[in-house]
Formats: C-alpha cells, sequence, structure tokens
C-alpha cells in the first residue's frame, strides 16, 4: 500500500497532479532555482539547459517535467530508458522535435549504453550521428537537430555513467517532503476530490505518507472510500483506522518496511548485514531495498548504511518494540564513509 512505485491504481493520480510551478507544493529551493533558468531561458528565447531530477519514487518528478515544459510554452515528448531500444527509436524522436522542447527520458540509468553515446552529442551540439548501410558500404551521415531540453529523472544519480551526469547543465534532487508540506498536499488534494477531510483527519494522513506526495495521494483516496462507506466524517479517528486496516504504521512504515527492520534486528542481531544478504532473504531485488525501501528508513534514522552494511539505529529498534542487544553502540569506524551512492 505504501510502495512509493507506481502501481495501477495511480492512473487515478492524473487529477491529483498540480499543472504549474507554483501548484507545486514543497522542494522550495529547487523550485526557486527552476523557476529563475526558465524566465532566464524565455528571456532568451533559447532551449532550457538540460535537467536531470533524482531522487526516490513519488516525489514528483515526472509532474515537474511536465510542469517545465508547461511553464516554458513549449512541446512536451516523454519516453524512458527501458522502452527505447534501437538508435533509430531515438534518432526519430530526436528528429521529430520542435525547437526548444522538453525531451523527457525517464529511469535514464536504464539506457542502454549504444543509446547513452547516441544522446551525447545530440545533447551537447544537437547533432546525430547516424550510421547507413552496413558493412564496408556504411557511412555516417550528421544531423541538426533542433535544440531542445532533455530532462532526464532517476531514482539515484550514482546510477548514471559520469559522461551522461556531466551533460546535465541543472541537476536537480528532490528531497522527502516534510509533514508540513504534505499537509497542504492532502488539503489541495481533498479540494480537488471534493471530499470534505476534517483537519485532524488531514494531519493524520500526512504524517503517515512516508515524506511521499504520491503515497499522500493514495492514503487520501482510500481514506475517502473507507469514509463513504461507514458514513461517516473523515476526521482523525476514522483516518486512523482506515490506515490502520491498511497495515499502515504510526509512522507510515508498510509491512514490507516492517519486514526489511525486523530481518536486521532478528537474524543479524542489529547488522551490519550487506544489502545483497538482505535482498536474497526478503526475496527482493537489490535495487527496490537501495531505490525504494531504505532511503526514507534512513532518513528516519532507522537504519544506516556503513562501510560494512545495513545497520540498525536505535530508533528502529524503538519502533520494532525490542531492545537493542547489550552493548550496542555504533562504532564510530562503521559510520566514517559509508557506501551511500550520491
Ligand atoms: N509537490 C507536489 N505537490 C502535490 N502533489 C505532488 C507533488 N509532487 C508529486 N505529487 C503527486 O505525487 C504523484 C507522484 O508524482 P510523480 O509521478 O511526479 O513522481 P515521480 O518522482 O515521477 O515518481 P517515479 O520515480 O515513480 O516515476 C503525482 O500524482 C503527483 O500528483
Ligand atoms: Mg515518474
Amino acid at each position: 500500500m505504501t510502495t512509493p512505485d507506481r502501481t495501477e491504481e495511480d492512473a487515478a493520480e492524473a487529477t491529483l497532479r498540480p499543472q504549474t510551478l507554483d501548484d507545486f507544493t514543497g522542494q522550495k529551493t529547487l523550485r526557486e532555482n527552476l523557476a529563475i533558468f526558465i524566465q532566464a531561458a524565455k528571456a532568451r528565447g533559447e532551449a532550457l539547459d538540460h535537467v536531470l531530477l533524482h531522487g526516490p519514487p513519488g516525489l514528483g518528478k515526472t509532474t515537474l517535467a511536465q510542469i517545465v515544459a508547461r511553464e516554458l510554452g513549449v512541446g512536451f515528448r516523454a519516453t524512458s530508458g527501458p522502452i527505447l531500444q534501437r538508435a533509430g527509436d531515438l534518432a526519430a524522436i530526436l528528429t521529430n522535435l520542435q525547437p526548444r522542447d522538453v525531451l523527457f527520458v525517464d529511469e535514464i540509468h536504464r539506457l542502454q549504453p549504444a543509446l547513452e553515446e547516441t544522446l551525447y552529442p545530440a545533447m551537447e551540439d544537437f547533432q546525430l550521428d547516424l550510421i547507413i548501410g552496413e558493412g564496408p558500404a556504411a557511412r555516417t551521415v550528421r544531423i541538426d537537430l533542433p535544440p531542445f531540453t532533455l530532462v532526464g529523472a532517476t531514482t539515484r544519480a550514482g546510477l548514471l555513467a559520469t559522461p551522461l551526469r556531466d551533460r546535465f547543465g541543472i541537476p536537480l534532487r528532490l528531497q522527502f517532503y516534510t509533514p508540513e508540506e504534505l499537509l497542504l498536499i492532502v488539503r489541495r488534494g481533498a479540494q480537488k476530490l471534493g471530499f470534505a477531510l476534517a483537519e485532524d483527519g488531514a494531519e493524520e494522513i500526512a504524517r503517515r505518507s512516508r515524506g511521499t506526495p504520491r503515497i499522500a495521494g493514495r492514503l487520501l483516496r482510500r481514506v475517502r472510500d473507507f469514509a463513504m462507506v461507514a458514513g461517516r466524517p473523515a476526521d482523525r479517528a476514522m483516518a486512523d483506522g482506515a490506515l490502520a486496516r491498511l497495515e499502515v504504521d504510526r509512522l507510515g512504515l508498510d509491512a514490507m518496511d516492517r519486514r526489511y527492520l525486523r530481518r536486521i534486528a532478528e537474524y543479524h542481531n542489529g547488522g551490519p548485514v550487506g544489502v545483497e544478504t538482505l535482498a536474497a532473504a526478503l526475496a527482493e531485488a537489490r535495487d527496490t531495498i537501495e531505490d525504494v525501501i531504505e532511503p526514507y528508513l534512513i532518513q528516519e534514522g532507522l537504519v544506516m548504511r556503513t562501510p560494512r552494511g545495513r545497520v540498525l539505529g536505535e530508533p528502529g529498534w524503538r519502533h520494532l518494540g525490542m531492545t537493542p542487544p547489550a552493548g550496542f553502540a555504533i562504532q564510530p569506524d562503521l559510520l566514517s564513509g559509508g557506501d551511500q551512492a550520491p
């Protein structure tokens, strides 16, 4: 339920998606910087420099990419790393862009290496090198592209090859949202859905959304369902009951989060334990653990990344209702130079 990854149900998200930079709550510094770069590019009549959006799922990368195109008043074309298979597909998209258009490439870290190399001259000089024909008769033709803005999105910038990362003039990192920001998002969402949500009900949802607008939207829609069926107003008690039934705990963690924490506590005495070991034990992909589960748990201090593996933090033990083993203390050497990706 609280997995920040996109699911089918999130098709309903479109209704809640902010359309303008002003409508976009939170990420204050990022938003202010972006507004300036957009204004300057528009004033010069040039394409905006390439933008890299990175951060955990559900924080607003796709939303921001659409907003950038709308604020620039240009066309928006979207594709994704795994969808693009052949250089020809990418060439077709690039040559069909209008000047200053935004090309959004989601999950850009999953782009094939060969396509990545096609992108380098396209991003840098707005040129495309195409190989025509085969064997000895093959020749390269160079095609001029309209100036465009590539907006790339990735859950971890560390997964990108350095030459690709370096070609983004505007790298932007999205942060988890504060409960106050989420409260604004929940209130606004309830309004858009035409749903009477009491202030304390909104607070409860905001507090338990794992710092993630996608989860806030999802919990909001579910609480609305419970309130409708129960025929009672959606206040704190209603929200609390609904979230408890969805197995969202008081910190907003879901069953998977708790399974992860319990594994470290019960099988590894609090760690350190390697991420591969955890992935195998939990039957989850390592990427899912690192991109989806861990970022929030780390931010909240429930778990820590150390060079020797994951270690349960004191709040992690407390949240599980367990006491740390005797002599539990984080050794300073464990904390220096963690293997955390940038
Ligand atoms: N700042 C915000 N204010 C209000 N709603 C937001 C905000 N950011 C995101 N949302 C909502 O959260 C949902 C998820 O956002 P989005 O799809 O942009 O996330 P994402 O970062 O692209 O996720 P993924 O990594 O899974 O692609 C959207 O429905 C959007 O309406
Ligand atoms: Mg997205």
